[in-house]
């Protein structure tokens, strides 16, 4: 399995691993067969080498038993990586040793400079490293700025907030730098970015801590919110203070609250003082990757807003412009002025653009007005659609607005693609960006392509229902789909090539229990927030490894647990399993044999100076420079040029 794998790199085998993968040679020449020895006996032996040799000296000062064995000792301690290298490098010369020796220079002193050298070779190799990534970030980054044309046109650079009617009470106001930083601690919070709001840690009830109405933390209430998430705990204050800010957080963790409950505070403030009329609005836009997530956050931002209605709020009006729905109506809701907009980038593009018709009196240029735009699952919004689609939305924008971009896994390539439409951001990270939420144990099973059905049902059998099944192909999905009919399970299917109201039936039948197995494309997987999924099964590992955080993140939501169980087998990429080695690493999982036994010398750069994995996907498994992903975006984007701007549009991951 190993072999395989390693035969299937792109990149060129370590030499390491040219000795575990001698089956490509082996037979060829059986009389230059060398039997592989371990490093460390390797290192052992050559240590022992030289302390004969230095017995055979006759001794001297730091040569008798007590030197020697401080020397063995000291090398066995060594980690492993500064270890390897010792090896691999050539023992010193026995008369250079001698004439160490008789420098009066000790076996320790000696082995401890070999280690120094090794060091400065591995930090100098390093920063190299880094510098060349920094280099590929750079090249790819677009440098047409995230802004409106007018703005561009006119060199418009805001360098100030927004400025919000909120502020935070004044005993939170005056806490200290340390007073904040203690709160960071306890929650794990990592804020960047200058002067950021101070947390806030309970949604009081009486408006003294996070100042929201009674109405609203009795309708939070009502779903067993009662105190805020870590994310909650930094987010609702920036957000509130009208700060731009992305935001990272677990799966489940409740970022969705971080940019709803905002916006809904700020529209019921512009409703209050001057009120929305026909053909006026949005105030504000969410933007969302799927269909059903746009549809999820629309609800979401219509209850709270209801709540508040039926307590003598202003009514707020929210819009979905969602594809695959009746154009003309979703542009008839928007008739009487529309406070909020939940979209889907491709149908607010059509909008926008005017190809859709418009009823008279709907603003033509909808962001004209907005002033609060949110990139819901950001990554993938932005990877989906493509920078060049933001780049249409936001040349729409005609004035400041607070812009805000919140994922579970946000790799470093979009947080800078990002950057020219933040103004003095705070960056809030809760938990690395792209780990997997540790309420998941994960399980990986090794299953050949014509075995995994069979395992399927076996998967089913290790959890009451409801179970989520993810394909990456939508033939997958529907062969998976009748399989489980076949067998008796009530499941039911969604992916992109079914039309939204089949979708909207299947996702609906699942939610309400009234279906135990939902088997999907990706289109499922990113922000949907189906109650207490006990169980999900991945048919096949996604091509990247931020879509596999996504899938399995749809389970141990909140502070529930869930399990994960992954179908892998020697068709998946090897930069994808080193990937998924390592997240499972990180997250204190078992990893398989079959999994820890696969490497292509990766431990070694998995992490520099601090920077963890590839700045382009946010994989743990491989640098930037070694990237599957963007390779294939690369070639995907050479295709596009030659068949025309609307290749990759239609596909589930652009999912319009
Ligand atoms: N403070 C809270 N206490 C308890 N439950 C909460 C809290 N905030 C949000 N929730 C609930 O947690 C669930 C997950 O929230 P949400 O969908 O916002 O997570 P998320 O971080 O956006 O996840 P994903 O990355 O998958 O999109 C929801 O059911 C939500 O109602």
């Amino acid at each position: 399995f190993q072999r395989r794998y390693i035969d299937r790199s792109r990149r060129s085998p370590s030499p390491s691993a040219d000795n575990e993968g001698e089956g490509n040679g082996a037979g060829d020449d059986e009389d230059n067969y060398v039997p592989y020895v371990p490093v460390r006996e390797r290192r052992r032996l050559q240590l022992e080498a030289m302390a004969r040799r230095l017995h055979g000296l006759g001794g001297g000062p730091g040569s008798g038993s007590g030197g020697n064995s401080a020397s063995v000792s000291d090398a066995n301690d060594s980690d492993g990586a500064s270890g390897d290298r010792e090896a691999d490098s050539p023992a010193p010369e026995p008369n250079l040793t001698e004439e160490k020796r008789q420098e009066g220079v000790t076996l320790l002193e000696m082995q401890r400079e070999l280690k120094r050298k090794a060091d400065d070779v591995k930090e100098s190799e390093h920063t190299k490293k880094l510098k060349e990534e920094a280099v590929i970030l750079e090249f790819l980054s677009d440098k047409t700025a995230l802004k409106g044309v007018s703005e561009l046109a006119k060199g418009i650079q805001y360098s100030t907030a927004l400025r919000t009617g909120w502020r935070p009470p004044r005993h939170i106001a005056s806490m200290t730098p340390i007073e904040c930083r203690a709160i960071w601690d306890k929650f794990k919070i990592l804020v960047d970015g200058s002067d950021p709001p101070p947390p806030i840690t309970t949604f009081e009830v009486n408006f003294r801590e996070m100042k929201l109405p009674h109405a609203l933390i009795r309708a939070l209430s009502k779903k067993g919110i009662e105190k805020p998430t870590p994310i909650q705990v930094q987010g609702l204050s920036t957000v509130l203070s009208g700060r731009d800010m992305i935001g990272i957080a677990f799966t489940g963790s409740g970022k969705t609250l971080v940019f709803s409950l905002p916006l809904i505070m700020f529209c019921m403030e512009q409703e209050r003082n001057l009120p929305f009329s026909r053909g006026e609005g949005p105030y504000g836009l969410i933007l969302c990757p799927s269909r059903e997530l746009a549809r999820q956050t629309h609800d979401i931002v219509r209850y709270y807003s209801i709540a508040l209605e039926m307590e003598g709020f202003p009514s707020l009006k929210v819009a979905a412009l969602i594809g695959g729905v009746n154009a003309k109506e979703q542009a008839d809701s928007m008739k009487f002025g529309v406070h909020i907009v939940v979209a889907t980038p491709g149908r607010l593009i059509d909008f926008l653009n005017k190809k859709l018709r418009q009823p008279a009196g709907v603003s033509p240029a909808l962001p004209q007005v907005c002033r609060y735009i949110c990139l819901d699952e950001a990554d993938r919004v932005v990877d989906s659609t493509f920078e060049e689609d933001m780049r249409t939305i936001f040349s729409y924008f005609k004035a400041q607005r607070q812009t805000l971009l919140f994922s579970a896994t946000m790799p470093k390539k979009i947080q800078q693609f990002a950057l020219s439409a933040l103004v003095d951001p705070v960056i809030v990270n809760v938990g690395r960006a792209g780990a997997a939420s540790i309420n998941v144990t994960q399980s990986v099973e090794y299953a050949k392509a014509e075995a995994k059905m069979p395992k399927l049902l076996e998967a089913l059998q290790k959890t009451p229902p409801p179970v989520l099944i993810f394909a990456e192909k939508k033939a997958d999905v529907d062969a998976i789909h009748e399989y489980l009919l076949i067998k008796g399970v009530a499941a039911v299917s969604i992916h992109g090539g079914k039309d939204q109201e089949e979708r909207k039936l299947s996702f609906d039948a699942f939610r309400h229990g009234e279906r135990d197995v939902l088997v999907a494309t990706d289109v499922a997987s990113k922000g949907l927030d189906f109650p207490n999924i006990e169980h999900v099964i991945n048919y096949d590992m996604p091509a990247d490894i931020e879509n596999y955080v996504h899938r399995i993140g749809r389970t141990g939501r909140r502070t529930q647990r869930g399990l994960a169980t992954t179908f892998i087998n020697r068709q998946v990429d090897l930069s994808v399993l080193l990937d998924l080695k390592h997240l499972l690493i990180e997250a204190k999982q078992t990893v398989p044999d079959f999994l820890a036994e696969l490497s292509r010398g990766e431990e070694d750069y998995v992490n520099i100076a601090g920077e963890v994995g590839c700045s382009y996907c946010g994989g743990l498994g491989h640098r930037i420079a070694d990237c599957p992903k963007l390779e294939q975006k690369q070639r995907m984007a050479a295709h596009s040029l030659a068949k025309g701007p609307d290749y990759y549009h239609g596909t589930d991951g652009a999912d319009y």
